[in-house]
């Protein structure tokens, strides 16, 4: 059982009143309070509000995990050789958790840390089962059909799986309270939108341990919140913190030092360093999870599997002939992420990078499949594109100072007034008296709220400028080697010239691997696809030539007509 030193990371300062370790579920606090006898229900109930205050003065006083430097993370045991992340589509039933069960074990000399995603479709059922729940009346939460659907699924899973119930009897049961207690608010906070998401993690995690052990091989379930996963209190897109390293690598060895198991652990979820609360990754945040630990523990590989041969040279679902991407860099891959390839979370290549630890990507559906490796660099002599990528539904903004040329510190208020709504800007075109850019409002869960900060971020910006907003756009990223950009962009241009659409701005990013156009909502699909085929199914080679030769494209480029999913 973790203690309150653990949980921070580092030594506590109290260590005198600290003397015994507890479980407070009301707090979600694993620490250790100073009792002398174990504490009864209504003792650890009262001292509730004293522990929090420990917990608080703990980390107020020297404890600050932002700074915490993840110096010495310890000796990490040999046999601990990789992180293995499997995700909601690879653990969808009792079928894929045997099949996964026996990929791990098909590895024997491999020790893997496993990460699992909540079993499919779980997460979407658990936050329509929280949004009904707000208006539904306490007398109908039990017939909310996406509960019945959870229940079902994992009581199905369980019976398949030979395993006890009782592996989630108590989850099921405090789930059912939980969307009584918020259809007795009739309120669904982005904290208790969490804690609800992490009875998906929390269950398949169990199920899955619970499995292992019964097949005969050691396994251990942990709550990635009770084993030093510490993170911002942003619920529902928290980060990882620093103390997050040394608090996980001393939770991970120590246990497998004293008695060996492989770890189960709960991916997307964490905990907040000030509240002490379950905080959630953002969508997908199980990649993050696995990255994470990899770089905790210094392993030898992250595998994330998925349910795709790997990181593919487009959506499969916008265009089925996409091809998978064998090499990718670390920024190449988190560039991919940030503007929209669903494949990884957007912050999962950081803590590989800052490891250097290669990332594979690879098909549980299909393990023989080679997958995708993203490592710190690769040979870009001969990569022109390696993937484009669609996001959808961005707003644009089109501001325009009211004052003359030449007027200096137009921008910095531009952009202070972005800091201030604390608004994230995507792709930025600038002039000295204007300025093009994309907001992303995907980070943000209601609607209301998107719609009430774009009010607020043109009101604001209306002071000093003449504002125009452009809602339903596409940003269209091309991934790849931005040394031939002028191939890539005259390329590009030609596609959409041949197709009639018009790019209504460019951004060529600072990180050198991205060039963004933005189009209409209504066109982006088709352009992908058209994009795809000019640069993925042509021969480039014919292309650079015809291009030097001033022939142009007309033997390479398919108009959108032709191309259809
Ligand atoms: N460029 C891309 N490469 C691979 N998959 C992509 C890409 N863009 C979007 N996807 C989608 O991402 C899905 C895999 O990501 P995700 O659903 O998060 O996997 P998991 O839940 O198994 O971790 C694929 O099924 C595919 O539909
Ligand atoms: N279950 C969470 C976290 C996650 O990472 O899922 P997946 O690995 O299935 O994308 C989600 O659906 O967002």
């Amino acid at each position: 059982m973790a203690t309150l030193s653990h949980f921070c990371g580092v030594k506590t300062p109290y260590p005198s009143v600290l003397k015994r370790s507890v479980h407070f579920p009301q707090l979600d606090f694993v620490g250790t309070v100073p009792f002398v006898s174990a504490p009864s229900k209504s003792v650890k109930a009262s001292c509730c509000e004293r522990v929090q205050r420990l917990v608080c003065k703990a980390q107020a006083a020297d404890v600050n995990p932002k700074e915490t430097k993840n110096e010495s993370f310890g000796e990490v045991p040999d046999e601990l050789t990789c992180v293995m992340k499997f995700g909601g589509s690879s653990v969808a039933s009792a079928e894929r958790m045997r099949e996964v069960a026996d990929l791990i074990l098909s590895f024997p000399e491999e020790r893997p840390v496993i990460v699992l995603s909540a079993m499919g479709k779980t997460t979407n059922n658990l936050l329509l089962a929280g949004e009904k729940a707000q208006s539904c009346g306490v007398s109908n939460v039990s017939d909310l059909q996406e509960l019945a659907f959870i229940k079902e699924l994992h009581l199905r899973t369980i019976d398949e799986l030979g395993v006890e119930s009782s592996t989630i009897s108590k989850h099921l049961l405090e789930l059912e309270q939980l969307l009584n207690g918020i259809a007795l608010m009739k309120e669904l906070t982005p904290r208790a939108k969490d804690y609800l998401v992490s009875f998906g993690e929390c269950m398949s995690t169990r199920i899955f341990t619970a499995y292992l052990n019964k097949l005969g091989v050691k396994a251990r379930q942990y709550d990635a919140f009770e084993m030093g996963i510490i993170t911002t209190d942003d619920f529902t897109n928290a980060d990882i913190l620093e103390a997050t390293y040394p608090a996980v690598a001393k939770r991970l060895t120590g246990d497998w030092m004293s008695n060996p198991a492989i770890p189960i652990v709960t991916g997307f979820l964490g905990k907040g360093w000030r509240t002490c609360a379950v905080t959630t990754l953002g969508r997908g945040g199980s990649d993050l999870t696995a990255t994470t630990i990899g770089k905790a523990l210094g392993l030898r590989e992250i595998q994330v599997w998925k349910d795709v041969d790997g990181v593919l040279t487009c959506d499969p679902n916008i265009y089925p002939r996409a091809e998978t991407v064998p090499y990718l860099t670390f920024d190449e891959a988190a560039e991919l992420a940030y503007f929209g390839a669903q494949v990884l979370h957007p912050q999962s290549m950081r803590p590989a990078r800052e490891g250097d630890i290669p990332v594979r990507v690879k098909n549980s559906y299909n393990p023989k499949a080679p997958g995708t490796l993203i490592v710190k660099t690769r040979d870009m002599s001969k990569a022109v594109l390696t993937s484009i990528v669609l996001k959808r539904n961005v707003t644009m903004l089109d501001i325009a100072s009211t004052r003359m040329l030449g007027q200096f510190g137009f921008l910095a208020k531009v952009f202070s007034i972005f800091e201030d709504l604390g608004i994230s800007v995507d792709v930025v075109a600038t002039s000295e008296v204007s300025i093009s850019l994309t907001l992303d409002p995907s980070k943000l869960w209601s609607r209301e709220l998107i719609q009430q900060e774009l009010d607020n971020v043109v009101e604001e910006l209306e002071k000093i400028a003449v504002v125009k907003l452009l809602q339903n756009r596409s940003i269209i990223s091309l991934i790849g080697n931005v040394q031939r950009s002028s191939l890539i962009l005259e390329k590009a241009f030609h596609v959409m010239r041949t197709n009639g659409v018009n790019v209504q701005m460019i951004s060529q990013g600072a990180s050198k691997v991205n060039i963004s156009l933005i189009v209409n909502d209504s066109e982006a699909e088709q352009c992908v696809r058209a994009l795809h085929h000019s640069f993925f199914e042509s021969n480039l080679s014919e292309l650079v030539w015809e291009s030097r030769s001033g022939n142009g494209y007309a033997t390479t480029t398919t108009p959108l007509s032709t191309l259809s999913n």
